[in-house]
């Protein structure tokens, strides 16, 4: 079995008085696409904010390619890991095709990153833009788009860098239907390069493109496994508190609440 990129062991978090993490496991492998699922509030956000390094944790250990935490810089850290919150606010007047750049050019300090120029050109950001299907987007201000376009957009800026580990969010939350499968497609084919982190809230975009599960309640992990397997528990109706009729559709099986 492939090492861990990362690892993070009995993790809790303390703020403000409240634990939103106790006592949390989760490994990821180069190439896998972990998803994260659970109830509201169930600490899945503060995962990873920790596993981002914006929040630290009370207790607990995390390893990053077999090096303790606390042994890394915290900007190499940062430049093997790139995190896309669930609400992300662009505070100054840029263009999308300067938030692609700006994405593109956290990569570039990276070795053995395809982009060799010292900035990024005009044609990384045109590839950018074709592979992330933003052509009528590009020369937008970020401010006047709508709020799944500004999603689409804070994605492919994430991305862009070509971390070891991407760490997303809910990054379907406000997306229809065609723009989540495109993004969900598009993850599966980055997963060949990166590790890729999902909190999602769909369990049946789950089932269809995420390879294993960790399923959160009350800030701990409760149950982690492939995803079919995770998701035939009924630990799963237990966690949701929802029963969950399953209805097999060709190789994958459906999740319907009753
Ligand atoms: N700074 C804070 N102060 C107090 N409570 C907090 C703080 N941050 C998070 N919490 C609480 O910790 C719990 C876990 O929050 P978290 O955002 O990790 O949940 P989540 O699983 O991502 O939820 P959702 O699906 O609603 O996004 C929640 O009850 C939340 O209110």
């Amino acid at each position: 079995m492939t090492a861990p990129l990362l690892k993070a062991s009995n993790l809790s978090v303390t703020v403000n008085g409240a634990r939103p993490l106790d006592c949390a496991n989760i490994d990821i492998a180069a190439g896998e696409v972990l998803g994260i699922l659970g109830p509201n509030g169930s600490g899945k956000s503060t995962c990873l904010k920790v596993l981002a390094g914006v929040l630290s944790p009370a207790s607990g250990t995390i390893q990053l390619c077999g090096r303790d935490w606390a042994a890394w810089q915290p900007l190499e850290r940062a430049r093997r890991i790139a995190y896309l919150p669930q609400q992300a606010d662009i505070y100054w007047d840029f263009r999308v095709d300067d938030l692609l750049a700006l994405g593109a050019s956290r990569g570039q300090r990276f070795a053995g990153w395809p982009f060799t120029t010292a900035s990024t050109g005009a044609t990384d950001v045109a590839r950018l833009v074709q592979e992330f299907e933003l052509e009528a987007l590009q020369r937008r201000r970020f401010d006047t788009l709508s709020g799944g376009e500004q999603a689409r957009v804070l994605f492919a800026s994430a991305a862009a860098a070509r971390p070891a580990i991407l760490l997303a969010d809910e990054p379907t939350a406000s997306l229809d239907v065609c723009h989540q499968l495109a993004l969900m497609r598009r993850l599966r084919e980055l997963a060949s390069d990166m590790a890729l982190v999902l909190v999602l809230h769909d369990l049946n975009l789950a089932a269809r493109f995420v390879d294993r599960v960790v399923l959160f309640r009350d800030g701990r992990t409760v149950l982690e496994g492939p995803t079919a397997a995770v998701l035939a528990s009924p630990e799963v109706d237990r966690t949701f508190q929802v029963r969950f009729q399953r209805l097999p559709m060709g190789e994958q099986t459906l999740l319907m609440a009753e």
